[in-house]
């Protein structure tokens, strides 16, 4: 389609995230940003889907709405489980990706089929974040709503499925079409039930008890359909996935993520099967593989941070750089939500190393940043023991934008770290993907770049922790 008409010169991107909605509307031709726009979602790891609905929507008039958008795609937090029912009404709320309740119903799976088997046929080994472990918790749990479950669908398929107008009757114009759920490539591989083959349906009734209706998987260039007003709607993706189609990543390039979850993820033709589960086999956005380990605790390790010194975000990076590389001996191991990468479900974060000395402000927030960034710097090795190359780090999410996090990122990494301009690299894969389905073309818009640094490597900082991370307890009570 030619990029003639008014409409078709504006696409749009949404980031529908752990913590808010993010809408980017790019010109569809130079992917120069026109407007964006934003809104919080609730906390905790259970949330009623309705409320990303309204995120989304409030989202769409903080950027002015979508009047003069051609086509828009969403990309969303992966794994999250949105069970419905015959009537597409959701049965309960979503489990999110770090909720840790299936630890349980994980390793159930993995004894009755088995880890090598799981990582040949669907790239990953499941663990609690995981859409199966979920389905099998509930079908434990919940017997009575895991038997009325007829459709299940990750946070992206549900959205796109809502905006093209399908949804319970009442509260869409199109109804409950369950044969209209569409996904894609990326977010299915994040289920374990989906793979190389397609849809492991055995997977499923394992899971679930019985095989429901689960979302028709699309090309990532393909169109998910129209929303009523006539607006192209592309495939959408897991945010992860988009993330790497909007910063173009290519061979060589290794994105790090400090949002809610900490994620280190490359693009890569290899095919991952790691029966290990660390690293993930996902899919990307473009058809080819996105190997990934994420951690549960992030950004949100420095807010907790920050609260407890009464500081915001800036002060806090100021007092970790009055401190030394390594902070004197105090080590933050920053379980705080329990751990998907090491798979430690019930571990608790741990302090060591404190003396009078370095029990400081200055040292306490250096190691916070020190600790969460080591987990991610494994991460980064379990990667590359995939056979992935880092010639490179993209360093985006929330907290990349903080520059102590940028400086002592380049003292725990071994290779060189760029760092994006400040954006929303998420939604804009979506808006790129919503150019290609609208267009036939992947776009190839030009990336800024804020800062590059070398690498500054401090022994000390990843030698303690792994110590640390060895010798805590890391389980409550
Ligand atoms: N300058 C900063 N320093 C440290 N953390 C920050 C900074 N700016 C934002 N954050 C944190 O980043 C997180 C949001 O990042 P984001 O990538 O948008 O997360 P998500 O995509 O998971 O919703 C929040 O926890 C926020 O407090
Ligand atoms: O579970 C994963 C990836 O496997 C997370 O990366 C989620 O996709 C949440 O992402 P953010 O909200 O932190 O961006």
């Amino acid at each position: 389609m030619p990029l003639a008409d008014h409409r078709a010169r504006l696409v749009a991107g949404v980031d529908s995230s752990t913590q808010a909605c993010k809408v980017v509307i790019r010109d569809a031709s130079t992917g120069a940003l026109v407007r964006s726009g934003r809104a919080a979602h609730p906390g905790g790891t259970e949330v009623d889907p309705a409320a990303w609905w309204g995120a989304m929507l409030s989202a769409f008039a903080d950027a002015g709405g979508l009047d003069d958008v051609a086509a828009i795609s969403i990309a969303a937090q992966q794994h999250g489980m949105i069970v419905l029912d015959a009537e597409g009404c959701v049965i309960r709320d979503a489990l999110l990706w770090n909720d840790t309740r299936s630890a349980q119903a994980a390793l159930d799976l993995i004894a009755e089929v088995g880890t090598d088997e799981y990582a040949r046929r669907t790239g990953v080994v499941p663990v609690a974040s995981f859409t199966a472990t979920k389905l099998r918790w509930l079908r434990d749990a919940e017997p009575d709503a895991a038997a009325r479950v007829a459709a299940v669908v990750l946070p992206h398929d549900w959205l796109t499925w809502r905006l093209r107008g399908f949804g319970p009757a009442g509260e869409s114009p199109l109804g409950p079409r369950l044969d209209e759920l569409t996904t894609d490539r990326s977010d299915a591989s994040g289920t374990a039930y989906w793979g190389p083959n397609g849809y492991d349906l055995d997977l499923v009734a394992r899971a679930l008890g019985h095989v429901p209706v689960l979302p028709r998987v699309l090309a990532p260039n393909a169109a998910a359909g129209r929303t009523p007003d006539g607006i192209l709607v592309g495939a959408g993706a897991g945010d992860n996935a988009a993330a790497a189609l909007g910063l173009d990543a290519s061979a060589g390039d290794v994105v790090v993520s400090i949002g809610t979850s900490g994620t280190v993820f490359a693009v890569t033709d290899a095919v991952i099967a790691d029966p290990s589960g660390t690293v993930a086999g996902f899919a990307d956005a473009t058809g080819r593989g996105l190997p990934l380990i994420a951690t549960l605790n992030a950004a949100p390790v420095l807010d907790v941070t920050a609260a407890l010194l009464g500081v915001d975000h800036a002060e806090l990076g100021r007092l970790a750089l009055e401190a030394v590389p390594g902070s004197s001996g105090a080590v933050l191991v920053p379980y705080f939500e329990g751990e998907r990468t090491p798979n430690l479900p019930d571990a608790t974060a741990s302090f060591s190393g404190l003396t009078f000395a370095n029990t400081t402000r200055a040292s306490v927030a250096r190691a916070a940043i020190e600790g969460l960034l080591c987990g991610l710097a494994d991460g980064l090795d379990a990667v590359r023991g995939q056979g992935v190359y880092a010639a490179r780090i993209l360093l985006i999410g929330g907290a990349a934008q903080n520059p102590a996090v940028q400086g002592i990122a380049a003292q725990v990494f071994d290779v060189p770290i760029v760092v994006p301009a400040r954006g929303e690299y998420v939604a804009d894969g979506a808006a790129r993907q919503a150019r290609w389905a609208l267009t036939g073309e992947r776009p190839s818009w030009p990336l800024d770049i804020d800062a590059e640094l070398a690498s500054d490597t401090r022994e000390v900082i990843r030698t303690q922790y792994a110590r640390a991370r060895l010798t805590s307890a890391h389980r409550p009570g």
